[in-house]
């Protein structure tokens, strides 16, 4: 197992603001990550810092081993990030040679496919785009680059279904092909469950969980019943959320069931289902463990 990248004790405060919390992370190469968490709690703050953009009040970030200086890229790199702000008067074109510039495995034939795929018109300016289409063009970049270590902030926020769908696939076929390792944060929890193969969740600047994805949709499980039965069934269990309703109770649990504990599910008249992630994440960050 080789590291791609390591996170120390990484930590940054605004003010009384403590964007990161001793955030510990390690990406190993070629495995693709996502990276939740809910609004402010520190992703772009995290990407920023890897990308050599805000340095850490304390904590280190290593690069294949390699400890980053202040303001020092990793290299092989590639941060997408929403906008292309200062290309604005730039075409999509020039922005694409500009980046190709930067990254040795630059694959032209696959950045004008990628145009292709995603109805971008190279000749149009940056400006002239909706919010969507301006994001492709980073996540056009993104993919093109086969950057050994690349790191997407929201790629697909403002993006149609449509266009959300191929990327995915894009990524996933290319990667397939190109294994390189990926942190990918997102707001749309259930449409990464798909594409990540690990996943971290961070909440006010702290780790809150990190794992891998099958691990997650085996594990996480929501069940009801009859508030003694569930009482007595999750104990010992790792327990997300519990909530009452009606007579019963309902419980998040965090926790493989083998074929003992679904028997006695059935004898005490619970149910048991699988949670999604965006549920599974929703009862972590309600019960804050
Ligand atoms: N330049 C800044 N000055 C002051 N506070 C900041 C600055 N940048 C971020 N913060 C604060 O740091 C915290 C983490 O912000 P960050 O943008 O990293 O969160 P996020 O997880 O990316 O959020 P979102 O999902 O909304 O984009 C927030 O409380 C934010 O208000």
């Amino acid at each position: 197992m080789s590291i791609a990248l390591t996170c120390g004790n990484l930590n940054k405060k605004y003010g009384r603001t403590d964007a990161l919390r001793n955030l510990n992370l390690q990406l190993e190469e070629n495995v693709i990550y996502g990276l939740l968490g809910r609004n402010g709690a520190g992703k772009t703050t995290l990407l920023n810092m890897i990308a050599g953009g805000i340095f850490p009040d304390y904590g280190t970030i290593e690069v294949r081993g390699k400890k980053l200086g202040k303001g020092e890229l990793p290299k092989d790199f590639c941060f997408v990030r929403e906008k292309n702000k200062p290309f604005g008067g730039a075409r999509v074109i020039e922005v694409l040679q500009f980046a190709a510039n930067f990254h040795p495995n630059w694959d032209w034939t696959f950045a004008h496919e990628l145009l292709e795929t995603f109805r971008l018109d190279p000749r149009k300016k940056i400006r002239q785009l909706s919010r969507g289409t301006e994001s492709l063009v980073g996540n056009i970049i993104g993919l093109a680059s086969r950057a050994s270590l690349t790191l997407y902030d929201e790629p697909v926020l403002g993006l149609d279904v449509l266009m959300r769908e191929r990327f995915y696939k894009a990524l996933l076929e290319d990667y397939a092909n190109h294994p390189r390792t990926i942190l990918l944060s997102t707001h749309l929890i259930d449409e990464i469950a798909t594409v990540a193969e690990r996943v971290y969740i961070i909440e006010a600047g702290s780790l809150l969980l990190h794992d891998e994805m099958d691990r997650i949709h085996m594990a996480a499980h929501l069940i009801r019943g009859n508030s003694e039965a569930v009482a007595s069934f999750t104990t010992g269990k790792r327990v997300l959320h519990t909530e009452a309703y009606g007579r019963g109770t309902l419980a998040a649990i965090y926790e493989m069931l083998d074929d003992g504990d679904m028997l006695r599910a059935r004898e005490m008249d619970i149910s048991i289902e699988h949670l999604t992630l965006q549920k599974f994440f929703s009862y972590l960050i309600e019960g804050g463990h």
